[in-house]
């Protein structure tokens, strides 16, 4: 069977990781352009002052794409490029940029699927107080509409946000991204909040301007499981699937927060400021949304945490998802199993996981349409011959878009898959240790692109719409 006409095969990457260019032509300065550059934060002191350089290759690097088959590029906007200060006035030649990109996807009939923030936060709104600051909300809500009206006519396909339990988790829970705060509970979920509020008001007025295109958001998807069948070990796979899946999902598909979650916040005085006005809008805009982005990488096992935890100290090595560590609040831990499969990194390999997470979800949300927004394998790709052979990737993608197709018979709305990353590219923790794309680039020679082994593979996944599989 193949996978449907109407099935994309694309690939992904963000603004931050590839364009490099930080201060050019007029882009504004971001939250990581300065938080990249304290000592110790990245890996090796790696920045994106100029990453892969995409923002003066984006041509070539879109024609490699063409090359591959690819029918859909997620790509990201950075903000400051758009509105330099946040929420001032418009930068001209930032809205040029990306007009170029999109009409050079175009031109090779790739569809351009556009996430709004990946990350890149403009620094002045970082340093009044970021996503725990209304302000911020509402300038979000701004440079989407500015998005919406100035790309809208080609771009048919919007994510307003990636990875939200990443960016706040590590902004404002382990510090290992800005503003690098630890262990601020109370600031974690009021951020989250006023993240879920400018989803929803932008939503709002995506629909409101009559594009005719769809909107939706990218989550994390890392679906908990027991390490077996002890009461307490299910109850902390439940408590887990609570605060890093439906705290996220809940807001967004059904327009309220789960009542387990929220309980347990006002208990602990973590309880957002929040108004009856943000609570509406989740909640009447909840059916706007058109379809959820997954970034499935792993499932995680869980255990109940028998040791209190005071206050953690947390590092960039406690910050990758490795198995082993407790949960912010203590509840519950990670255990890496010694029958599961692992990679370099220390995440499991779990298509199965995959699959049974997607019921879960069906089960809890309905029909909502849903695209994999990304999935694939960090690795340290091996060489021979001056060749790169990912054949691991290869296998890893393989089995994922197995279980795909498997989860579509069985009445999955999935209508897409999307690999991390199209390109090597900057890893925010990883420097260029940790490679994902279809396509190599050599740091020790002009940041020159070479097709990798799996290049030719997806090619060819791709031009038979994945029968084979
Ligand atoms: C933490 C990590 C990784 O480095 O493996 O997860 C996978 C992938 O997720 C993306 O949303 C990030 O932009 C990208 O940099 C990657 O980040």
């Amino acid at each position: 069977m193949k996978f449907a006409k109407d099935f994309l095969f694309g690939a992904a990457s963000a603004s931050y990781q590839i364009e490099g260019a930080w201060n050019e032509d007029g882009k504004g300065e971001t939250n990581w352009d300065v938080f990249s550059k304290i000592p110790g934060k990245t890996y090796k002191g790696t920045n994106g002052d100029v990453a892969i350089d995409h923002y003066h290759r984006y041509k070539e690097d879109i024609k490699l794409m063409a090359e591959m088959g690819l029918e859909s590029y997620r790509f990201s906007i950075s903000w400051a490029r758009i509105l330099p200060t946040g929420d001032g006035e418009v930068n001209e030649k930032g809205l040029e940029f990306y007009n170029q990109v999109i009409n050079e996807c175009l031109k090779y009939g790739i569809v351009p699927f556009v996430t709004l923030y990946h990350w890149d936060l403009p620094l002045t709104l970082e340093e009044d107080g970021g996503w725990t600051n209304k302000r911020t909300a509402d300038a979000f809500v701004k440079y989407a509409e500015v998005c919406f009206k100035a790309f809208g006519d080609r771009v048919k396909h919007w994510i307003t946000f990636n990875e939200t339990v990443m960016f706040c988790g590590l902004g404002y829970l382990k510090g290992a991204h800005p503003p690098g705060i630890q262990n601020d509970e109370k600031k974690y979920f009021q951020a989250t909040h006023y993240v879920f509020y400018a989803h929803a008001k932008a939503v709002e007025i995506y629909k409101q301007l009559e594009q005719y295109g769809e909107i939706g958001i990218t989550h994390v998807f890392l679906p908990a499981y027991s390490v077996d069948d002890k009461k307490e070990n299910i109850l902390a796979a439940r408590h887990a699937n609570e605060y890093e899946t439906f705290w996220y999902y809940d807001p967004i598909l059904k327009g309220e927060y789960p009542s387990y979650v929220v309980q347990q916040l006002k208990e602990n005085g973590w309880t957002p400021s929040w108004t009856k006005e943000e609570l509406d809008t989740l909640k009447r805009n909840a059916e706007n949304n058109d379809f959820i982005g997954l970034n499935y990488y792993q499932p995680i096992r869980v255990e109940k945490n028998q040791e209190a935890v005071s206050s953690m100290e947390h590092s960039r090595e406690t910050s990758t998802l490795a198995p082993g560590n407790p949960s912010f609040d203590g509840f519950y831990r990670t255990v890496k199993m010694t029958d599961k499969t692992y990679t370099k990194w220390g995440w499991e390999i779990s298509p199965q996981g995959f699959l049974d997470g997607l019921h879960m979800l069906k089960e809890r949300y309905g029909d909502i349409k849903m695209y994999v927004t990304e999935n694939g394998l960090g690795d340290e790709d091996p060489i021979i011959d001056g060749e790169i052979v990912d054949v691991p990737r290869i296998k890893y993608i393989e089995e994922h878009l197995k279980v795909i197709k498997r989860a579509i018979k069985e009445g999955i709305h999935l209508k897409g898959y999307y690999a991390w990353s199209v390109i090597d590219l900057l890893s925010w923790l990883n420097g260029y240790k940790k490679q994902y794309g279809f396509i190599y680039v050599d740091h020790d020679d002009n940041l020159n692109r070479k097709k990798k082994l799996s290049f030719h593979w997806y090619k060819h996944i791709i031009e038979t719409r994945g029968e084979e599989l």
